[in-house]
């Protein structure tokens, strides 16, 4: 048991990776934590069963594995790592039904203007008949969509139905294939990868004679930094699944 004065520790997934990196560097630099466990490829997982919250930045297809293991094992987890659908999301909310007091967050994007970027997106979106997302990653990304314009697209959509909004206008009849983008709940998504990126997105918004663009530049990955030590923080004592980190913000 920690006394309030001990600092949280905290088990590294993905740890030699660009997030991981980052992170390990943030949390040895936070007075109130410390990396117990820095965990990549090939380590023993067992590294982490010291720690009271896993931090996980690996790769769409491993997370879920790891996120069992911090469940079956009782330690609250950070995810974000992307790749999250609903049925993903489902699986977690199952197991954690087997382990009520552990708490899990998924977070899309843990760059705190990334996230308010988000919330007036689905602020904006009940009010314009057309809205489409355009990302732009560093082209060493593995997904496309990013997992911040998939979590973007199902507010936006979820905001449109409940304002019973339609589908947006297009008239595309011919088409070369995916240059319209991909399709998430029916809104337009268009990835760019591009050397010398980290992470950007713009939500465009149209309607009767105006646009309305909403643009959320990440620099640099300690950008995403204050987001993750919120979480890490915020999650020792809570239970449960948490999708986005607004959850922790009261936005
Ligand atoms: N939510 C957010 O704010 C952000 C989310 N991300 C997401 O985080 C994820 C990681 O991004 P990034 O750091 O750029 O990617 P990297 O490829 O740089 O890092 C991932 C690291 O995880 C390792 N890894 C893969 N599988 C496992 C596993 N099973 N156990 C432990 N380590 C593993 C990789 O090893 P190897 O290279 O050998 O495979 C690599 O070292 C992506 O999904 C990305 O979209 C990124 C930035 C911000
Ligand atoms: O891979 C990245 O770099 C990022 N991944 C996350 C995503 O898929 O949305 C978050 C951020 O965009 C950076």
């Amino acid at each position: 048991m920690r006394s309030a004065d001990d600092p949280i520790r905290v088990g590294v997934l993905g740890a030699r990776g660009r997030m991981g990196a980052e992170v390990c560097r943030a949390v040895d630099a936070a007075p109130d934590m410390k990396v117990v466990a820095a965990v990549d490829v090939g380590d023993p997982k067992s590294e982490l069963l010291s720690a009271e919250v896993l931090v996980d930045f690996t790769h769409p297809d491993a997370v879920l594995d790891n996120v069992r293991f911090a469940v079956d094992n009782g330690i609250q987890c950070v995810v974000g790592t992307s790749g999250f659908d609903s049925a993903k999301l489902a699986t977690v909310t199952g197991w954690l039904e087997h382990k009520p007091e552990v708490g899990v967050l998924v977070a899309p994007n843990f760059a705190i203007g990334a996230v308010l970027s988000m919330r007036f997106a689905e602020l904006a979106a009940p009010y314009y008949e057309s809205a489409e997302i355009i990302e732009l990653h560093h082209a060493r990304k593995v997904d496309a969509p990013s997992g911040t314009a998939s979590h973007t697209a199902r507010l936006i959509a979820a905001a449109r139905a409940q304002a019973g909004l339609g589908k947006a206008p297009d008239a595309t009849t011919v088409e070369v294939d995916g240059a319209r983008g991909a399709l998430v709940d029916d809104v337009r998504v268009h990835s760019i990868r591009l050397s010398g990126l980290v992470a950007h997105q713009e939500v465009l918004f149209g309607g009767s004679g105006e646009t309305l663009t909403i643009r959320h530049d990440s620099l640099d990955r300690n950008s995403f930094m204050p987001g993750v030590l919120l979480a890490v923080r915020s999650i020792l004592g809570r239970a449960g699944l948490l999708v986005g980190l607004d959850k922790l913000m009261d936005l």
